[in-house]
């Protein structure tokens, strides 16, 4: 013996928590009771132990112990063998040289098992199995026979001859360590790997097991006193039980069949084969050890070829969870397009139970467009390439739902490259696609806010903006970046067009009470200081689904020309455009306001009709635009006479009416009349030339001349016509025509 290699993965022993020198018992009274078994089955008749037992159980207690604990475990097997051999009568001398080959044959195969891992695998490795039966068996059979040949021959001890003694020797060890040492191996293997002694007898003790053990013992106990060539008929139980049970219930079988054999020829219950006494051990162990080898290896073959099988389920169903529960839509179809196998992920997203789509075509659930380009395009690739990549699909729901996908599909291959099977994954795109349709939509939203002319102010429900179009960073002179996040009316500074008072922000009262805010003009301050005159309208947002405010969009665009322009034209329709004075429709509004206010306040007015004398001939001497220049600079004459609280407008012509809201007494009217012809009395100079001009003025008076414009305006006239009449140059009271009164 060279080197006992420590075995670093031999743990059996160092942890069974016996004390060493109760360990040693127990191996010792182990190794003596297989011994002594094996000495009580031995056929005496024929001179031979049928099977040795003991050295398997050395063999496998010495593998267990470790180098540490390698001498105590031999001690004790040396004790064990002394004690058995001294029980069955034989003398010291003998018992130490039976002992010899034994504890040789225990510690080669001992050796030798740690020194090749393959019994590890005797369970489930045919290939394991051989191995450890030659190297642990055979080897140490041969061995242990020769030693004993040297050891025993010629002293007597034993009467056999030479040849005798190591054949029965041979087979006796050879037989004994097949039937118990992968007994002793599996249990050790077991013990590694956790499984305790309840776990086991709970597992052997199965009614499959216990019959197929009971058939093969009992064939034993039937073929072997009664049939020519029992081993062969003991071979079929033992095949069979190897095929169905696990290897640790063959191991035991075995086992416990070469003792039932032990013990049917030790009670001298077979019939030995009529020739020499050699040929007869041989003619016996032989086909012995040919019923009970092959159970051996084949029930590990078995063994290896069910825990393939255990793992390809395992795999098998780890592969089926994964496909039927991973986050993605699979399916798999099969040549005829039919879908074999689809996942849960695929169901949910299309709201289909299993059992209505397994079997259904997959073209099914595409919608018309998709199934032709499927079935022209798509499937012809697929089953021509066995790949295709990302097409576009349009994939119906249960509920008539459309799904936007793409859809990549690969194909499993038979073993002459056909496709047989693919396995398509379906990307749900139809929110990407709705989102590239939004960001176009977005895109093209972006740019027409950008080009319109109008400013475009959205806000939140809080009535904070959160977008600022190009027009309105112009408007206001605030940038987009500046006024996020800022209320509406902060940024946009609005005042009252009359009063010039700051409005109040309309974004909030839209927000408040939800109704739009339409067409208010106002005047904006930008940023700069400058004002300009705005249109805005005010809408709210609501959200489409539940109607809730999310917002407000302001628009408002710059009116300012348009404001100016229509003032112009207002005054443009009120007032004289050579003097600027108010026309006849500002009198009469005036006249209105003025009657109204004399009314209630139960005071006087006076309206004065104003023509010039003689002005034809200044036109025809002096020219038209003499003419329109004297009658300009009349008019600021006639207005200079009066206070700004009175209204002096040209009717058309040389003829101007002067319109006195408030007077005293008529004679009031006739002071500020005297003072305009005082006035006007002065020369103009004109375009080199002196011109003198005078005004015949009617005056009528409310309440006393009329009571309405039209009467007084009609009076007035009368009385200005009167004062012509009466020379020019004077005033007329029309009240006082028939009395001759109201001359200057
Ligand atoms: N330059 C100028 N002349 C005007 C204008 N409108 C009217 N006239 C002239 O004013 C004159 C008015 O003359 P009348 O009031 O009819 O007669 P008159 O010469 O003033 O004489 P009496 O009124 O009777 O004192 C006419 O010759 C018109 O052609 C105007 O806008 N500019």
């Amino acid at each position: 013996m060279s080197e006992w290699k420590e075995e670093p993965q031999i743990t059996a022993d160092r942890d069974t928590g016996l004390q060493p020198w109760w360990r040693g018992l127990v191996v010792a009274a182990g190794c003596a009771a297989l011994a002594g078994l094996s000495i009580a089955l031995s056929c005496r008749e024929v001179g031979m132990a049928t099977l040795w037992y003991a050295n398997a159980f050395g063999a496998c207690c010495l593998l267990q112990s470790g180098r540490r604990g390698w001498w105590a475990t031999l001690a004790a097997l040396t004790g064990g063998l002394l004690f058995a051999n001294g029980l069955a009568g034989a003398d010291l001398r003998a018992a130490v040289l039976y002992a010899a080959p034994n504890l040789g044959e225990m510690v080669l195969g001992g050796w030798l098992l740690t020194r090749s891992p393959d019994w590890r695998q005797i369970h489930r490795s045919p290939l394991a199995g051989w191995r450890v039966w030659w190297r642990a068996v055979l080897l140490p059979a041969l061995s242990g026979a020769t030693l004993a040949v040297l050891l025993l021959g010629g002293t007597g001890v034993t009467p056999q001859s030479a040849t005798q003694l190591w054949l029965t020797w041979f087979e006796g060890s050879l037989i004994g360590t097949t039937a118990l040492l992968p007994l002793g191996l599996s249990l050790l293997v077991h013990r590694e790997g956790g499984e305790g002694v309840r776990s086991l007898a709970r597992h052997l003790v199965t009614g499959e097991t216990v019959a197929l053990m009971g058939l093969s013992v009992g064939t034993v106990v039937l073929a072997l006193p009664h049939l020519p060539f029992p081993f062969v008929y003991l071979g079929l139980p033992m095949l069979g039980a190897a095929m169905r049970l696990r290897y640790l219930d063959v191991v035991l079988q075995v086992w416990l069949v070469s003792l039932t054999v032990g013990a049917t020829i030790a009670r001298g219950g077979l019939t030995l084969p009529p020739v020499h006494g050699d040929w007869q051990t041989l003619l016996l162990h032989v086909p012995l050890l040919a019923a009970l080898l092959p159970p051996l290896l084949l029930a590990a073959a078995m063994e290896s070829a069910r825990g393939r099988q255990r793992a390809l389920e395992r795999e098998r169903e780890r592969l089926r969870q994964l496909y039927e529960h991973t986050p993605a839509m699979l399916h798999s179809i099969d040549t005829e397009g039919r879908i074999v196998a689809v996942s849960q992920r695929w169901l949910e997203r299309l709201g289909y139970p299993v059992d209505e789509v397994v079997g259904r075509q997959a073209t099914e659930f595409l919608d018309g467009p998709s199934r032709q380009r499927m079935l022209q395009q798509a499937w012809p690739v697929l089953m021509r390439t066995g790949e295709i990549r990302d097409i576009e699909l349009r994939m119906v729901c249960r509920d008539g739902q459309l799904v936007d996908v793409l859809l990549s599909s690969t194909g499993e291959r038979d073993a002459r490259g056909r496709v047989v099977r693919s396995l398509a994954i379906v990307e749900d795109v139809t929110r990407k696609r709705l989102a590239e349709q939004l960001a176009v939509q977005f895109q093209r939203m972006s740019v027409m806010l950008a080009s319109i002319g109008d400013a475009v102010i959205g806000t939140d429900e809080r009535g904070c903006i959160v977008s600022f179009n190009p027009a309105a960073v112009a408007m206001t002179g605030w940038s987009a970046t500046q006024v996020v996040g800022q209320f509406y009316g902060t940024v946009v500074h609005r005042r009252d067009l009359d009063s010039g008072e700051p409005l109040l922000d309309p974004v909030l009262s839209c927000l408040s009470d939800g109704h739009c805010v339409n067409g208010q003009a106002a005047r904006l301050q930008h940023r700069d200081g400058s004002s300009r005159v705005i249109r805005e309208t005010i809408t709210p947002m609501r959200d489409p689904d539940s109607g809730a405010l999310i917002g407000a969009v302001a628009t408002f665009q710059d009116t300012t020309t348009a404001h100016e322009l229509a003032r112009t034209l207002a005054r443009q329709a009120q007032h004289d455009a050579l003097t600027g004075l108010p026309n006849r429709l500002l009198l009469q509004d005036r006249l209105q306001q003025a009657l109204q206010l004399a009314r209630r306040s139960g005071g006087c007015l006076a309206l004065m009709f104003l023509d010039l004398d003689h002005f034809k001939q200044i036109n025809d001497r002096q020219g038209h635009d003499v003419g329109d220049e004297l009658l300009r600079q009349v008019a600021g004459s006639v207005l200079g006479a009066v206070r700004a609280s009175d209204t002096v407008c040209r009717l058309g012509g040389d003829e101007f009416v002067v319109l006195l809201p408030q007077i005293g007494t008529a004679e009031d009217a006739a002071e500020v009349a005297r003072h305009i012809l005082g006035g006007v009395a002065q020369p103009y100079r004109i375009g080199g030339a002196s011109l003198h001009v005078s005004f015949s003025i009617g005056i009528a008076v409310f309440p006393d001349d009329g009571e309405d414009e039209a009467t007084l305006m009609r009076r007035a006239d009368t009385a200005m016509y009167q004062a012509k009449r009466d020379g020019r140059n004077g005033l007329r009271f029309h009240h006082a025509l028939d009395t001759g009164l109201g001359a200057p």
